[in-house]
């Protein structure tokens, strides 16, 4: 009986009753220095390199010893057995990217005599089908983590329900309630409302309030693309489809929007190609990416907005009257803050609270006198002005309130709107002339795709051929 089966727990001595009792001990340990599917990196305590398998020499292109000596730091991409070699903490199952590939990794630290003396990587090499399918998949994983952590960042401030609507007037209370109505019903909604009104905001709430609401909302402001981009924003695009085109192709919006809401923000500065372009999509949920004729289907509910007036846009035949009536299945109407001054108060309280830790700012009252002058002023630009101008407030005051003082340049305020405001209903144009126009607008749009025939125009629009001859005699007595 040998000192090792007295003594187990004993290392030394169990290495010795391996040895002893298995005749094939050196093949298993060579084995275990040589095997293709598993890399061994042995460090001292000063994670020097001491032995690298042979496998992982080819792996990384060593000459035979050719690491040995050099920290692994050095040498090795991503590695932790310096950490490991310091602390004596084994870390297990770990993913390491080496040479662009990503390995589930081991590592152990080595004590002789009950100290520190190095550390023993194990790399799964050579792995089966399995681990490399595994690691694909977490590098897959990760990129999804990584954009869901800059969504996250993005939207910690808002969490863009109902209650980001700050406001008690009878409006805001009339607008949120006809939101909680619209937004379960999947029904196209169309928002109108001057800039700066918090256009953006409701349609947040009503996709935040939907059934989709799981997904994210996909956001075009169709003022601020390009005209050359707004179809391969769009639609997408085919891989090479133009010059600068990604070489793998990429989804668009309609895409990216399926099973989930599409915001079309400033709907009334799409060029006129593209809107017929999305009436389609609209109508039969089908599109083509640019440069590629298979059609794709997407299912989208959609809500729109802009702050002109789209009626005045198809009069002048810079919005199709058709493509109106199909995003347009609700309106709501967002007040300006010129209607709800009663609201300015609560307003630049919220704004406040918001600002304040942003700015390192120690304002935490609005003086009472400064709040009656706020809710005198036109307000142009609406919630957005509102802000802007608490926050600079806020930066150049000093003291723990905001004053009257400090809105002394507010004064001259201009009275117009700064945006081509959306006209009331009363103003400009009454109702019968809005929908004579559309009506020309619809004629017009028909006779174009119908070549002039006037009986298939009939039978399209739903009219009489007596009343479409009646409609046409009025379109030419038109100035
Ligand atoms: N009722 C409100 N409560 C709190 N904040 C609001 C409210 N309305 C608007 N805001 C704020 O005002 C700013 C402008 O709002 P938003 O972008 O929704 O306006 P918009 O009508 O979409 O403007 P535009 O027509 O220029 O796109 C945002 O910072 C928004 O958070």
């Amino acid at each position: 009986m040998t000192a090792a089966l007295v003594h187990p727990e004993d290392k030394a001595s169990t290495l010795v009753d391996f040895v002893l009792s298995v005749d094939i001990a050196f093949d298993i340990l060579n084995h275990f220095l040589t095997n293709p599917y598993e890399g061994i990196t042995v460090v001292d305590r000063d994670a020097v390199l001491r032995y690298v398998s042979p496998v992982h020499e080819r792996f990384f292109g060593f000459e035979r010893g050719g690491a040995l000596g050099r920290p692994v730091q050095e040498v090795i991409q991503n590695t932790r057995l310096h950490v490991v070699a310091r602390t004596g903490n084994a870390e297990i199952g770990q993913v390491q990217e080496m040479r662009d590939v990503t390995r589930v990794v081991n590592r152990v630290p080595i004590h002789h005599d009950g100290e520190l003396v190095g550390a023993i990587g194990r790399v799964m090499f050579k792995a089966p089908e399995e681990v490399h399918e595994l690691s694909r998949q977490i590098s897959t994983l990760r990129a999804e983590v990584d954009y869901y952590k800059k969504e996250l960042a993005g939207l910690r401030h808002r969490t863009f329900g109902l209650d980001e609507i700050v406001g008690e007037s009878e409006s805001i209370r009339r607008l949120k309630e006809e939101i909680r109505k619209v937004a379960p019903l999947d029904v196209p909604v169309f928002v109108s409302g001057e800039s700066g009104s918090g256009k953006e905001l409701v349609a947040h709430a009503i996709h935040n309030l939907s059934r989709r609401m799981e997904r994210p909302m996909v956001v075009v402001n169709c003022g601020a693309l390009p005209a050359n981009l707004v179809e391969s924003e769009l639609f997408g695009h085919e891989a090479g489809a133009f010059t600068g085109a990604r070489r793998e192709g990429r989804a668009g919006k309609f895409e990216m929007a399926d099973r989930s809401s599409l915001f079309l923000d400033e709907i009334g500065d799409m060029p006129m190609e593209t809107q017929v372009k999305l009436l389609r999509v609209i109508e039969n949920g089908v599109f083509e990416r640019v440069g590629s004729n298979r059609s794709r289907s997407t299912n989208f509910r959609l809500v729109s907005a802009t702050n002109r007036d789209l009626r005045r846009l198809i009069a002048e035949e810079a919005f199709r009257a058709d493509l109106y009536f199909r995003i347009n299945g609700v309106t709501l109407r967002v007040p300006s803050l010129r209607e709800r001054t009663s609201d300015i108060p609560l307003l630049v309280k919220h704004f406040v609270q918001r600002i304040g830790p942003r700015i390192d700012s120690k304002i935490h009252r609005v003086h009472p006198k400064a709040l009656d002058m706020l809710q005198t002023l036109p307000w142009p630009g609406n919630v957005r002005q509102l802000h802007h101008e608490v926050r600079r407030a806020m930066i150049f005051a000093d003291g723990g309130e905001l004053t009257l003082a400090n809105f002394r340049d507010l004064d001259d305020m201009p009275e117009e709107a700064v945006s081509s405001a959306v006209p009331e209903a009363s103003s400009v144009t009454t109702i019968r002339e809005t929908v004579g126009s559309m009506e020309y607008a619809l004629i017009r749009e028909a006779l174009d795709r119908h070549k002039g025939n006037k009986k298939k125009v009939a039978a399209e629009l739903g009219i009489s051929r007596s009343y479409l001859y009646k409609k046409l005699g009025e379109m030419s007595s038109r100035p």
